[in-house]
């Protein structure tokens, strides 16, 4: 297989300096061998006017819900699940999962994500998708308890142990899994524990929902007496693996339970403005030492996987909740997006350095949006988008070479969506 060679343009280090350089990478072994000027290789990837940037980690998305997109907005997310979404879902068949996952999964690559985090149902399908696809994934089967027999509810979470044992190391280890019961209050509290158990039993993370709305918030405060998060790590939820999402209502004593148990937390700023959910602490997060990740949660909610749009929330909101024009500054969005998420999901990527893996991408800087390039750091926080990216690289494989994807095709991808997303709503109506 040889050596593949990323050449002739400015990179960018985990120091969040640039310099001119060269990433020559072990194709192979799927990483990265060597970073500096006039490297040589078997095969060359043209980075002329190019930034070369660690591939964007999206920590949070259930990536079928692309079907979705469009199909419910402008509600707040108990409403939105209840009346619109979850009756979508019970008629969603196999092939649909596989279609969405498919449309999802090319919509990343483009938009220069190469690693994402998924909860959702058929991960057999997903698994399949990402295995053809080239990326890398953390999978999970969403186990909920809401609406369902007490024995239906168990079987569920034991579902989501079993997908974590068989998927784990999958695609030549581009996947790995996770227990994913749905939320802290859609899984009743013996089948979180149980989900913690048997995630433990697997050498698997636990990743879930928490602290996303104030009405999700308060029951548990009411009935338990304690703080959401305080109350899941007595249920086993709160490992240093494990990974939260949203993470939006948190008080201080959570936020010092989440740095001292090493808990990850995925910031999802778009769904969290569309479904008015609130505004998480993030500046706050930072400064305690959370490992924070950035997640675009689904289509449904947000309404694209374009991880750029959500390093620029992220940035913008984080001012926001902070009140501080400092907050959130732009190598610390940056940060998010790639080795911040890497570390929530636990996979050595997210930096260009020797021995990192080799999940890359190439943002062409020769547009009007971003000219003057006074600072490319800036530019990736605030100015470019996901169609900026010219290449996507992972495991050290092409997987987008000039905005062509190699992996998939894009035609038949998206024509394939636009039937299964059509059929899907008239068979739920
Ligand atoms: C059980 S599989 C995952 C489940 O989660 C639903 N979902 C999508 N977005 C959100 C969100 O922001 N908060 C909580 N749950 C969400 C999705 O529709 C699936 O039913
Ligand atoms: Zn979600």
């Amino acid at each position: 297989m040889g050596t593949l060679l990323i050449h002739g343009g400015r990179v960018l280090r985990p120091d969040m300096t640039v310099v001119d350089a060269d990433v020559l990478v072990d194709r192979e072994a799927g990483d990265i061998v060597a970073v500096g000027p006039d490297l040589s290789g078997d095969e060359t990837l043209n980075a002329d006017g190019g930034l070369v940037i660690p591939g964007l980690v999206n920590a949070h998305t259930h990536v079928a819900m692309t079907l979705l997109r469009g199909h419910a907005d402008d509600k707040p997310l108990d409403r939105w699940l209840r009346e619109d979404i979850w009756p979508v879902e019970a008629a969603l068949e196999p092939g649909d999962i596989e279609a969405g996952a498919e449309l999802g999964v090319l919509e990343m690559i483009r938009s220069g994500t190469t690693a994402f985090a998924d909860m959702y149902f058929e991960i057999d399908r997903t698994a399949a998708v990402v295995e053809r696809a080239g990326l890398r994934a953390r999978l999970g089967h969403g186990a909920i308890s809401a609406g369902k027999s007490e024995a239906a509810a168990r079987a569920d979470i034991e579902e989501s142990v079993e997908m974590a044992r068989r998927f784990d190391g999958a695609a030549d280890s581009r996947i790995s899994t996770a227990v994913m019961p749905h939320s802290l209050t859609t899984v009743t509290p013996d089948l979180l524990s149980l989900a913690a158990e048997g995630a433990a039993d697997a050498g698997v993370p636990v990743h879930y929902h928490a602290n996303e709305t104030a009405d999700e918030v308060d029951p548990i405060v009411e009935k338990r007496g304690r703080r959401p998060l305080m109350w899941a790590q007595d249920l086993g939820l709160c490992r240093e693996s494990d990974f939260l999402a949203h993470g939006v209502h948190l008080d201080g004593d959570e936020i010092d339970l989440l740095a001292e148990t090493g808990t990850g937390v995925v910031h999802c700023p778009a769904s969290n403005m569309k479904l008015a959910s609130g505004m998480a602490p993030i500046q706050r997060l930072l400064d305690a030492g959370v490992t924070v990740g950035l997640g675009t949660d689904g289509a449904a909610s947000n309404n694209d996987l374009d991880l750029f749009d959500e390093l620029r929330d992220a940035a913008m909101l984080g001012k926001l909740a902070a009140g501080d024009a400092s907050a959130v500054a732009a190598p610390d969005a940056v940060r998010m997006a790639t080795a911040g998420g890497a570390a929530v999901l636990g996979i050595d990527a997210g930096r260009i350095e020797p021995g990192a893996a080799a999940d890359l991408a190439v943002v062409d800087l020769d547009a009007p949006h971003l000219t003057p390039d006074h600072d490319l750091v800036s530019h990736l926080a605030y100015a470019v988008n996901g169609s900026d990216v010219r290449h996507t690289v992972c495991d050290g494989q092409v997987l987008m070479r000039d905005r062509e994807v190699l992996t998939l095709d894009a035609a038949a991808v998206m024509a394939r969506a636009e039937r299964r997303a059509r059929d899907l709503v008239a068979r739920a109506d």
